[in-house]
């Protein structure tokens, strides 16, 4: 399936929801086909962030540029055609079948009512294949498991064929081997990919770079080995880690403490 990748610039992006500052001030720019994971405990902000460039939450104030064009001054359609997404809290009661989802990923590069071509027909075997569904494509989507659908929202995502894919936490329903494999797949795919992980070690596995999203602020970017510090984690996850190397790729993997951090007595104040 070849794809366009284009660039993401966050600047300095902030969003508000009531008097809560949920983003804040947040600038994070990612060359075509990088892939960028966004981390950062619970409540950090990572979905709230992901949601303005996919149009959902409106910058309070700053920009979200996709490909050089300014996302919220485009018609809603051009976001639609250019940023794949796989964000949380996507109805899953449709009466639709496996296949139907995944070809509602070409309905934002036709007209209402417009039949599927050709070269749809293909798009979408291809992306049923590609994530392993193309035996289930009658099943009906309400029927599948949380992971089932999850590879299912991501076969739609790329028959989308967007510049740039979102995806918030697109594992988090996958056993380790759909995990690795959806992970290895996006790497491939040479798209560009900003996507919200909770797994430290596949972050710093696969993704060119990580952000680290604490209380809405950006607290740390780069490559994998300059974020994940032990002094990193321990301001920003509360925990203590020994960081190793994983021996086949070389990449810094995190091993936390098993003992409570230092100081802690067991409450959680967060
Ligand atoms: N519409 C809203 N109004 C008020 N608060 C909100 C709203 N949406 C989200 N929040 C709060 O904003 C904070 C950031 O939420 P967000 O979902 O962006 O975090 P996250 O980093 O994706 O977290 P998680 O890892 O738990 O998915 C949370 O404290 C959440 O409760």
């Amino acid at each position: 399936m070849s794809m366009e990748p284009g660039t993401l610039d966050l600047r300095s992006v902030t969003f508000r929801a009531g008097d809560r500052v949920l983003v804040d001030d947040v600038s994070i720019s990612v060359r075509k086909g990088e892939m960028v994971a966004l981390l950062g405990p619970n409540g950090a902000g990572k979905s709230s962030l992901l949601r303005t460039i996919y149009r959902i939450n409106r910058p309070s104030s700053g920009s979200v540029f996709v490909d050089g064009e300014d996302a919220w001054r485009q018609p809603t359609e051009w976001v639609a055609r250019n940023v794949g997404a796989v964000l949380q809290d996507m109805p899953a009661e449709f009466p639709l079948t496996v296949r139907d989802v995944v070809a509602m990923g070409r309905s934002a590069h036709k007209r209402l009512l417009e039949a599927d071509t050709a070269h749809d027909h293909a798009l979408i075997a291809a992306g049923l294949e590609l994530l392993g569904l193309t035996a289930m494509q009658e099943r009906a989507f309400r029927t599948l498991s949380g992971g089932e659908r999850q590879r299912v929202l991501v076969a739609r995502a790329l028959v989308q064929q967007p510049r740039l894919l979102v995806l918030d936490e697109p594992t988090n329903h996958l056993d380790i081997h759909h995990q690795l494999q959806l992970l290895r797949f996006m790497r491939g795919l040479g798209t560009t990919v900003v996507a919200a992980l909770h797994d430290l070690n596949l972050a710093a596995m696969f993704c060119d770079r990580l952000c680290v999203l604490d209380h809405g602020r950006l607290v740390a970017a780069g490559t994998p080995d300059t974020v994940l510090t032990p002094a990193l984690l321990k301001r920003v996850y509360r925990i203590d880690a020994t960081i190793g190397r994983h021996p086949e790729t070389g990449t810094v993997w995190v091993m936390p403490s098993a003992a409570p951090p230092i100081g802690a007595n067991g409450v959680d104040h967060n």
